[in-house]
């Protein structure tokens, strides 16, 4: 559906050349959920915009749904569904009717593009406000509206360029379903970019890690976070000679995790450390050594982005699963 061989893009900037992508190849196949997740600035709108020939690259190739970005953007158009970050809907029409106008454009029946239009209005919660101009909607409300337009013609190839960003969390979890839905019932190939990790996590099966430019890593989260961060294990004794001792002369199963005492506690991070829980336990008890209690904690994609980059994602400004106060829209 994608393939991308060593895809760049430079802008001059006061004379300056600012490499925002620098030789990305990228191959998507169709029914693919992908995130292009990475920091502001890491290059993912960019990378958006030359595979929906808004943008063209400065060098390097792009095919998109059989088609050349750059020599065939015309068919690339007619294929894709593409949501940016600005808002697209006109401003002196009623919502609901340039969701119609723009189904039609697309070529649906009066009727179906009334009935997709109702739907949409629906499920992105527009009910309320879709028959009002669109310039007294708030930023959310027309963010929402936005997102409805790139999906009236549900299109085999949708890209969506910071979809959550300005909703509340509410309105997020829907259009997450809704994307899901897509998919579901159309097979819909989905890229999206984010830097909600959350949002990466639970809508992407596959997460391209974006960092200056670059493709830094490219699985699905599980497997990004049982390759580059470990589950912590925090086992808890009865008495701190106990947990000294276990952390001075842990068990062979753990050897090579990273072991820190603490007190009455032993933290282990090891890579699939969930599943030696149990083992650990019997040779721990064999020994001797009580444990009180034990705590797994999975690691987030922003410990992958961490260990990866030795910076957090978080730092530039991503907000925290169940934070998202900083950016949702007032009411
Ligand atoms: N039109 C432009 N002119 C000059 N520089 C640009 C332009 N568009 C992007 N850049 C620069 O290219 C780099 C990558 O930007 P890009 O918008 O692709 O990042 P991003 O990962 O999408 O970030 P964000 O999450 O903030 O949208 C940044 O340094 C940005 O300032």
């Amino acid at each position: 559906m994608i393939e991308t061989q060593n895809l760049t893009r430079h802008f001059t900037v006061n004379k300056k050349t600012v490499e925002a992508v620098r030789g990305i190849d990228l191959r998507v196949e169709a029914g693919e959920m992908v995130a292009l997740l990475g920091p502001n600035g890491a290059g993912k709108s960019t990378t958006l915009r030359m595979l929906t020939t808004l943008l063209p690259p400065t060098s390097g190739t792009a095919r998109v749904a059989g088609f050349d970005v750059t020599t065939q953007d015309r068919e690339v158009r007619r294929r894709i569904g593409y949501i940016g970050q600005g808002n697209g809907a006109g401003h002196s029409q009623r919502g609901r009717d340039e969701l119609i106008t723009q189904g039609r454009a697309y070529g649906l029946s009066a009727a179906a593009a009334r009935e997709r239009a109702g739907e949409l209005i629906a499920s992105l919660g527009l009910t309320e406000v879709a028959d009002r101009i669109v310039s007294s909607l708030s930023g959310g409300q027309r963010r929402r509206l936005d997102i409805a337009m790139g999906l009236i013609h549900a299109p085999g190839l949708l890209f969506l360029d910071e979809p959550s960003t300005g909703l509340d969390p509410q309105n997020r979890a829907n259009l997450q379903e809704h994307i899901r839905r897509l998919r579901a019932e159309h097979g819909t190939t989905i890229v999206l970019t984010t830097h909600y990790l959350d949002e990466a996590d639970h809508l992407a099966e596959r997460v391209v890690v974006i960092d200056h430019g670059r493709i830094i890593a490219d699985a699905s989260p599980e497997r990004l976070r049982s390759e580059h961060a470990g589950d912590r294990i925090t086992l808890t004794f009865d008495h701190a000679e106990e947990a000294r001792r276990v952390a001075a002369h842990p068990p062979g199963l753990i050897e090579g995790a990273r072991i820190e005492h603490d007190g009455t506690r032993v933290v282990i991070e090891a890579t699939g450390g969930a599943r030696l829980v149990p083992e650990l336990l019997r040779i721990l008890e064999k020994e001797n050594s009580a444990v009180v209690s034990v705590e797994v904690v999975r690691p987030t994609l922003d410990d992958v982005f961490l260990n990866l980059t030795g910076r957090s994602l978080r730092e530039d400004g991503a907000d925290l699963p169940g934070t998202t106060g900083g950016k949702d829209e007032v009411a």
